[in-house]
């Protein structure tokens, strides 16, 4: 009974054995799977890294970041200008032929951007979108309010006097008068030529979620083509990007790359407004965002004249 015992025991002694060298080498067979499956992955993720750098769209570049002070002269980028002006009327002297982006900080100085701006937050305290971004056109006395829009001088009738001064008007027409002459000579136009033109107007964007269309600023566009008068397009920014808000940022979406201008308060960016300059801006993700759209036509008929307080 005893030898029978150990018997069994050296049986399943070897048993164990055996089932010891089958588990071992199935270990290292896993081990050699794991090791492919390693190099396929690094080679896999090399390969993805490869195509992503060299074919990706999405590389970013700043060609204004909000630290930095573009002064005197303007930061020009030219581009080739797009087909679009030759499916409107030329105006000699106006017209496009020479295309592209500047920036500048030596345009507007950062008092006068806050006494605008501080003009923008009183006009905008009295009504504003219910979504994030709310507009004030001193041209036509668009506001917005809740879903919709207001006229802010038949609304509040003698009570504007209230809220915008002589001089506050003086300074807007002051600040449009230097930007359209920085506009002209940037792009070699006679500066007579070039007229003001609608909309013309402050906006206000917060991270609030958008509640109608009007509120959905973020999509890339181009200005021709949602504006129709524009040749030239300016932007007046009246806050820092960074410091009053995050996100926000404007951005050149170019063929091969996104090309952002980080806001600064007195800076002025502007562009001719054909399909060579699509652009969109980011969704503000934090705090608010003051800028001033001031945009030039060629076409005399689209001409607007400066604001007057009534
Ligand atoms: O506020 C901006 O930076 C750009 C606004 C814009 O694209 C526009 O008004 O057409
Ligand atoms: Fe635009």
């Amino acid at each position: 009974y005893a030898n029978q015992r150990h018997g069994n025991q050296l049986d399943s002694f070897s048993k164990q054995k055996g089932n010891a060298l089958r588990q071992g080498s199935s270990w290292r067979g896993s081990r050699g799977l794991l090791a492919l499956l390693l190099v396929v992955t690094c080679g896999c993720a090399a390969a993805t890294w490869l195509y992503v750098t060299s074919l990706d769209s999405d590389i970013t570049e700043s060609l204004a970041r909000q630290r930095e002070i573009i002064s005197p002269e303007p930061r020009v980028y030219l581009v080739p200008c797009s087909e679009d002006y030759d499916n409107y009327k030329r105006y000699p002297g106006c017209t496009p032929q020479k295309c592209g982006r500047a920036v500048t900080d030596s345009a507007v100085t950062r008092e006068e951007a806050q006494v605008l701006r501080r003009l923008a937050e009183r006009a905008l305290a009295l009504a504003g979108s219910e979504g994030g971004a709310s507009i004030l056109d001193l041209h036509s006395g668009a506001l917005s309010m809740g879903k919709q829009f207001v006229n802010i001088y038949r609304y509040f009738g003698d009570q504007i006097r209230d809220v915008f001064t002589q001089e506050d008007f003086q300074l807007y027409r002051d600040v449009r008068g230097r930007i359209q002459a920085i506009v002209a000579r940037t792009f070699d136009l006679d500066p007579t030529l070039l007229y003001l033109t609608k909309p013309t107007f402050f906006s206000r964007i917060n991270s609030t979620a958008a509640k109608t269309q009007h509120d959905e600023y973020w999509h890339p566009h181009i200005d021709k083509v949602t504006y129709g008068s524009f040749d030239y397009t300016s932007l007046l920014y009246l806050s820092d990007y960074g410091s009053d808000f995050t996100g926000g940022r404007f951005v050149f979406m170019d063929q091969n790359a996104n090309r952002t201008v980080e806001p600064r308060a007195g800076r002025v960016s502007f562009f001719s407004s054909g399909s060579e300059n699509l652009h969109r801006v980011e969704k503000v993700t934090w705090g608010t965002r003051y800028a001033i759209t001031v945009s030039f036509t060629c076409d005399p008929a689209h001409a607007i004249s400066d604001p007057t307080l009534p």
